[in-house]
C-alpha cells in the first residue's frame, strides 16, 4: 500500500507586510496564487520515518526529522498516539529556498499523503490547524488556488479566480533564507512607523476578473527591497524578464526566484527564452495558475 500526492508551488502576487510582532512574525496581508510547478510525495509503511529525495535541487533538501514532511508526519501521528513508521520520498521539481514554497508543500502534501495511508478520520480543519503548526505558508498549500492569507498568512480566505494567468519564473544560483529577508526588512524599515497590512480591492477584482493587465498594474511586494538589498543581482533578472516584454516583474515571496507574468503561453516561452540567454539566471521555468492544491495522484 502506498499513496502519491502532487502539491503545487506559490507565487505571491501581493505581499503586504506589517511591522514585526512580539512573537518574532509579522503581520500579513499574503495574496497567494498556487502555480503548475510540482512535488511529488509518495508514503509508504516502513519500520521508521525515513525521507528521500531526488530531483534537480536534491542535495540542498534537509532528510533527516527537520525536513517539513517529516515532520507533518510526526505531529499527526503523534495527534493519533500511532507510530510515524513511514517512508516518505520527495520527487522534487519546486527551487529549494526559493520563494516558492517548496518545503511547505511537502509538508502539506506529507500530511494528506499520510492521513490516506493510516485513515486517521481527521477533518480538514484538523489536517489545517497541523499545517499552520508546521509554518505560515503550509496552510495554502494544501487548499491551493488562490487565497488571501492574513495574520503570519495562515489565516485563509479562498479568493475568486476568473482566468489562467500564464508565469515565467527564473530560478537563482543561491537560495535565500526567509527569516534572513524578513530581519533585512526590519533593517530597511527601521524607524519608519508601518501601516496595517491590507489587501488591494484593485488586485482582488483583476484576479476576479481573470485580467493580466490590470493584475501586472496591481502585483506589490514588501519583501523585494530586502531580497534586492541581499541579492542585488536580481535587478538584471528583474530588468531582463521586462525588456523581454513581461507585463510584470517582481520577486517571488523572500526570493530569489523571480517572476514575470504574461498574456499567453507564446509570450511566456518567449520571455523564458531570453532570460535564459540574458545569463541573469541559472534556469527558467513556465508555469500558469491558479493550481489545485493537494491532490491525491495514485493510492493502492
Ligand atoms: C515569505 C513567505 C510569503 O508567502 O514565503 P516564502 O517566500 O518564504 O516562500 C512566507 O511568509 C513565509 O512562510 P514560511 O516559509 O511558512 O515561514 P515560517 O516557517 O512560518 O517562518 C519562518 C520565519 O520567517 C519569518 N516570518 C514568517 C512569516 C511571517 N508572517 N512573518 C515572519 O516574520 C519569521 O522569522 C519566521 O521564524
Ligand atoms: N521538504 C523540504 N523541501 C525543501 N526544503 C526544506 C524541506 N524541509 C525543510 N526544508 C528547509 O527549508 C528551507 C526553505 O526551503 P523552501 O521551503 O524550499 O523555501 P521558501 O521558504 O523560500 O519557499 C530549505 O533551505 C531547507 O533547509
Amino acid at each position: 500500500m502506498s499513496v502519491t500526492v502532487r502539491v503545487p508551488a506559490k507565487v505571491n502576487v501581493q505581499l503586504a507586510v506589517g511591522a514585526a510582532r512580539p512573537d518574532g512574525f509579522h503581520d500579513l496581508a499574503n495574496v497567494f496564487l498556487a502555480v503548475g510547478l510540482y512535488d511529488e510525495i509518495t508514503v509508504t509503511p516502513a519500520d521508521e520515518l525515513r525521507v528521500t529525495c531526488d530531483g534537480p535541487d536534491a542535495d540542498q533538501v534537509p532528510l533527516d526529522r527537520t525536513n517539513l514532511a517529516a515532520r507533518a508526519a510526526e505531529a499527526l501521528a503523534g495527534r493519533y498516539g500511532r507510530s510515524p513508521g513511514v517512508h516518505i520520498h520527495i520527487a522534487k521539481d519546486i527551487p529549494v529556498a526559493g520563494g516558492m514554497a517548496g518545503g511547505s508543500a511537502d509538508g502539506a502534501g506529507a500530511l494528506v499523503a499520510c492521513d490516506a495511508l493510516w485513515q486517521t478520520g481527521a477533518s480538514r480543519d484538523e489536517l489545517l490547524d497541523i499545517c499552520a503548526e508546521l509554518g505560515s505558508d503550509v496552510p495554502f498549500s494544501l487548499v491551493g488556488g488562490a487565497a488571501l492569507g492574513i495574520g503570519r498568512g495562515e489565516q485563509l480566505t479562498p479568493l475568486e479566480v476568473g482566468g489562467t494567468f500564464h508565469w515565467v519564473f527564473a530560478m537563482a544560483g543561491r537560495g535565500l533564507s526567509t527569516p534572513a529577508v524578513f530581519r533585512e526588512f526590519d533593517r530597511l524599515g527601521e524607524g519608519t512607523d508601518l501601516p496595517e497590512p491590507v489587501a488591494s480591492q484593485e488586485l482582488l477584482a483583476a484576479l476576479a476578473k481573470g485580467d493580466p493587465d490590470a493584475l501586472a498594474a496591481a502585483v506589490s511586494n514588501d519583501l523585494q527591497p530586502a531580497a534586492l538589498s541581499l541579492f542585488p543581482e536580481l535587478a538584471g533578472t528583474l530588468a531582463a524578464g521586462r525588456a523581454a516584454g513581461a507585463l510584470t516583474a517582481l520577486v517571488s515571496g523572500s526570493g530569489p526566484t523571480t517572476a514575470f507574468l504574461v498574456r499567453d503561453p507564446e509570450s511566456a516561452a518567449a520571455v523564458a527564452q531570453a532570460l535564459l540567454a540574458s545569463g541573469t539566471c541559472r534556469t527558467v521555468r513556465t508555469a500558469s495558475g491558479p493550481a489545485p492544491g493537494v491532490t491525491v495522484a495514485a493510492a493502492g
